[in-house]
């Protein structure tokens, strides 16, 4: 990164809207990030992106870029990506630099992952944003440090699982990142892990888009080299995943670059090399099997055999590995990040199918040893993105939803008796299945269901774009979607579809709440969170007081199947 052509320094205690400035965070290849405060004194940042300042041949290329992030930004929506509140156009009279200057209002992180690999190792990051820009200060290629040299960063699993659940939501939405690097993933001071920079984003049309040859050398995948048309590169969403695998391996080994290389282009070379077969894939041999697996099918060689790993079910594989340790030798994993509930119970006793380990517990075994038998292997159509899913390759039969090692009901498992339709008993217990945690059962997504649309499958509120049994938006249902029944596509008026979806994303709701310490009355805050959102939940400090009658009618209801 180099400070950029265009700077524009304002004073503490500058306002720009009703935010207040105070003091510059940083700067990127064309925008300057200053803190800043709104009126009630919260954290904000505001990013300037002043195209006018640059020379004119540039100008026009600059402010299609910010258009198109200033678009993105707003419209993006989802925990792992920073929240844009507002964008303004500057106008004072008094500083004439700043007319028309674009402004990003932002959350406010605590700093960048890339900050955090420098704090702790000697790193690579973006090398420059033109095609033929010179290397930045990296390491020199894996396997070649001391063997107790950099750890991976706190948290590494957390922050994994989270930049891919961030790309999960925007290749669902149809959209490629094109800059993914660990300066352009946030750290805000809760934990929270958020995607930024949507100055490269492009919206795909079919099944690539074009967006001018920037980008960090570093991250880049072997193709963007060649895959050129008329002056643009060709960007698909495979660009995303090889710099996931990239981000991945520096995350995981305090900042090694998977490919040798004292600067960023020697690196990228290398990477060619590699995706010619010149040249094997040499990973740094202190990453653990799992991850190793999931790098190298983020780093295939080209574009094709990339493209066998979306992003929703590279998503699930990260959350499904944010517990395994993140170096192989258990006795030095420096692990500083808080493990979820799966990650308790997967502390690991030597490795088991796919490298991950086994963890003790009837239940929950069973579904973590699936859970690490789908590491390392396309999971078609059964991937999800929620934290503790699995592959629900081993389908429990159809009609006995308690089945189970034990005898006696299930908590959660339907009454034999009750209003849920029979044909969508089995359903329901297939996607209860989806999430390894006990809060998710075929009664609270029955009780769900019920108070959404009342069980029909062909409900409609138009007025809120929702649809289907589980009242589905159909963009919000696109970033999470699951083929519930496995015919090949993704419906979210299909009831299998729709209710194995909603399984996976209130099993990560539930993650989420449990993470901010929201422990009491689950299934208000999930039946909440489904209607409004995880962060409106978790802002609110509970379920808030619209929701309160949906709310009440789903807990009746769960009641009534519980009881
Ligand atoms: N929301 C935010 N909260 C805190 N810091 C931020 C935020 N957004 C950006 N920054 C910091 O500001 C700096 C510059 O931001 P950013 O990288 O987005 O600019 P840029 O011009 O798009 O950069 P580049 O194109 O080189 O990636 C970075 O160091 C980043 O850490």
């Amino acid at each position: 990164m180099d400070d950029g052509p265009p700077r524009l320094d304002l004073p503490a205690g500058y306002r720009v809207g009703e935010w207040t400035l105070n003091g510059r965070l940083g700067a990127g290849s064309w925008g300057v990030v200053y803190a800043a405060e709104d009126a009630a004194g919260g954290r904000a940042a505001v990013k300037l992106l002043p195209t006018h300042l640059l020379p004119p041949g540039q100008r026009e290329s600059m402010e299609q870029l910010v258009r198109r992030e200033v678009r993105f930004s707003l419209e993006a929506d989802h925990p792992h990506v920073v929240r844009t509140r507002a964008a303004l156009t500057l106008h004072d009279p008094h500083r004439p630099e700043l007319e028309g200057v674009t402004a990003l209002v932002m959350d406010r992180a605590e700093r960048s992952l890339q900050e955090l690999l420098a704090d702790g190792a000697g790193v690579a990051d973006g090398a420059g944003v033109a095609d033929g820009a010179g290397g930045s200060g990296g390491s020199d290629g894996p396997g070649n440090g001391d063997p107790d040299g950099p750890g991976p960063v706190p948290g590494a699993g957390r922050v994994l699982a989270g930049v891919a659940a961030g790309l999960a939501h925007i290749h669902g939405r149809g959209w490629v990142h094109g800059d993914l690097k660990p300066g352009n993933v946030l750290l805000a001071p809760e934990g929270e892990v958020w995607l930024a920079d949507f100055g490269l984003t492009a919206e795909l049309d079919g099944t690539h888009a074009y967006v001018p040859p920037l980008g960090s050398l570093d991250h880049v995948p072997p193709e963007w080299w060649s895959d050129r048309e008329g002056g643009r590169s060709v960007v698909r969403p495979t660009a995303d995943i090889w710099a996931f695998g990239v981000l991945a391996h520096q995350v995981l080994t305090g900042g090694a670059h998977p490919f040798p290389g004292g600067t960023a282009r020697a690196r990228a070379l290398a990477a060619q090399a590699y995706a010619r077969g010149h040249a094997e894939l040499r990973l740094d041999n202190r990453l653990p099997a799992p991850w190793r697996e999931l790098i190298a099918d983020c780093l295939r060689p080209d574009h094709a055999s990339r493209a066998a790993l979306g992003a929703a079910e590279l998503a699930a594989r990260a959350e499904a590995l944010r517990a395994v340790p993140a170096r192989d030798d258990a006795g030095r994993a420096g692990w500083g990040g808080r493990a979820g509930r799966a990650g308790k119970d997967a502390a690991p006793s030597g490795p088991g199918p796919g490298g991950a380990s086994r963890p003790p517990g009837a239940r929950r075994r069973r579904r973590l040893a699936v859970l690490a038998a789908a590491v390392g292997v396309p999971v078609a159509g059964a991937a999800t993105v929620a934290g503790f899913l699995l592959a629900d390759g081993t389908a429990a039969p159809e009609n006995k939803p308690e089945a189970t090692a034990s005898a006696g009901r299930v908590p959660g498992a339907l009454p034999a008796r009750s209003d849920v339709p029979r044909s969508l008993r089995p359903m329901l217990t297939r996607a209860a299945r989806l999430c390894a945690d006990e809060d998710i059962t075929p009664a609270l997504l029955a009780a769900m269901l019920k108070a959404e649309s009342g069980f029909d499958a062909k409900a409609r509120r138009p007025r809120t774009d929702e649809y289907g049994i589980a009242m589905w938006t159909p963009s919000v249902f696109k970033a999470w979607a699951v083929d519930g029944d496995h015919d090949g596509d993704k419906d979210y008026m299909s009831p299998p579809d729709a209710i194995s979806t909603m399984s996976t994303y209130v099993c990560w709701l539930d993650q989420q709440f449990k993470e901010k310490g929201m422990r009491e009355d689950m299934p208000g805050l999930l039946a909440a969170g489904y209607r409004t959102s995880s962060r409106t939940v978790i802002e609110e400090g509970g379920v808030p007081q619209r929701t309160r009658s949906h709310v009440n009618r789903v807990k009746r209801y769960l009641k009534q199947y519980t009881s």
